[in-house]
């Protein structure tokens, strides 16, 4: 019997290529989006038809239902009426940043939210699996490198603690009631539809922009973080095996490998055929072309209050256990990210240069 699966944050980067993974393999697929008074199915349009948009190709097994997981009365409507077999929980405040401006919202929707959803599915008493979307980020001042299961967690952000609180409440309602619940401790996952405020799409866009002559200069905080990014395909494969599992585990999804935000400055450009030269120190570090032009300045508009400095994960578990392993490559990963937004900003006229230009250093 085909499955059924409902998504939270299915209009997000993750929730769109999770939809086409399990569409794929032939689930029924069920989505909440939020009511907004823009259309924001860019992501999933092509494959699902917005009311509002006729003509475009739809899949009948895609629907999509309006709730929010601040709102427990619709989530239990939902999940009597839809009785997933599956529930992914990918809905959610997720940026870092913003979470400092909007503590209580965040700890509202990315932590109340994981509960009310868990409660909405206990209450209905349909035996669904259920997902949430963990992050390295509970990880924050990790105590050892890299992070794997067995890590303490540090907080280092409102979203971060609100994370730890749905981690926490899943693993309690596994334990309390013997549901399948897992929690996937995912790093940096990045692609093509990666929303622009997050560094990784910020630097792509604008290394496009500014070999194409649209833009001169970006502006970035601290490009000493470093990140475990990998290639969201990937990550959403991981989500979907852990829900195939025997038995409910939480695990960490990671690529074991990390570059600084600085490292993926040098790839991005110079795979968009701009070499960058860095010159200075701190908020006075700047990147320039071999024009001598500022490409990439610092702005401590940017930075945080406290960073999660270095994040690396061990993915040794999943890998041992469920057969999963990343199947793009760092260089692979900002190669589609910079050539999608060469290819968007040129209306698709352009062909990418070739990738390989080393970044030079004068400091
Ligand atoms: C796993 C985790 O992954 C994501 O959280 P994030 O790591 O905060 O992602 P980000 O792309 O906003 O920042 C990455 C790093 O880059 C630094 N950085 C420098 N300059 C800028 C800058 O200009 N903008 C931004 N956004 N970051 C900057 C920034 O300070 C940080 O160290 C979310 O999906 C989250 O939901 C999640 O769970």
């Amino acid at each position: 019997m085909a499955k059924t699966a409902l998504i939270t944050g299915i209009t997000g980067q993750d929730g769109s290529y999770l939809a086409e993974l399990l569409l794929a393999k032939g689930y029924t697929v069920w989505g909440m989006i939020r009511r907004a008074s823009s259309i924001n199915t860019g992501r999933i349009d092509g494959i699902y038809r917005s009311p509002q948009r006729e003509n475009t190709h739809r899949d009948a097994r895609l629907r999509l239902v309006y709730g929010d997981l601040a709102d427990g009365s619709v989530l239990n409507r939902h999940v009597k009426s839809i009785r997933p077999d599956e529930v992914y929980n990918l809905g959610a405040q997720t940026h870092v940043k913003v979470s400092f401006e909007l503590p209580v919202y965040t700890g509202d929707v990315t932590g109340l939210g994981a509960v009310r959803l868990l409660e909405a599915l206990r209450e209905c008493g349909h035996e669904s699996r259920f997902y949430q979307a963990s992050s390295s980020e509970l990880f924050g001042l990790a105590s050892e490198s890299p992070q794997n299961e067995q890590t303490p967690f540090h907080p280092r952000s409102p979203y971060a603690c609100a994370k730890a609180y749905a981690f926490h409440l899943t693993r309690n309602y596994r334990e309390s009631y013997g549901m399948f619940a897992v929690n996937g401790i995912q790093y940096n996952h990045e692609s093509p539809r990666r929303g622009e405020a997050f560094v990784t799409r910020k630097i792509t866009r604008a290394a496009a922009a500014i070999a194409l002559g649209q833009q001169e200069t970006v502006s970035l905080g601290n490009l000493n973080a470093e990140r475990d990014w990998g290639y969201a395909g990937d990550y959403v494969k991981a989500m979907w095996l852990m829900m195939q599992a025997e038995r409910p585990q939480d695990y960490v999804v990671a690529t074991g490998e990390t570059h600084s935000v600085r490292d993926f400055c040098c790839r991005a450009f110079a795979r968009a055929g701009v070499p960058l030269t860095w010159h200075g120190e701190g908020v006075n570090e700047h990147g320039v072309d071999q024009a001598g032009r500022v490409r990439v300045s610092v702005d401590p508009e940017f930075f945080r209050p406290v960073e999660s400095e270095c994040l690396r994960g061990d993915a040794s578990r999943i890998r041992r256990e469920l057969g999963w392993a990343p199947e793009h490559t760092f260089d692979e990963l900002v190669g589609m990210m910079v050539d999608a937004d060469l290819a968007a900003l040129s209306g698709g006229r352009r062909g990418a240069p070739s990738a390989g230009k080393r970044c030079s250093n004068a400091a």
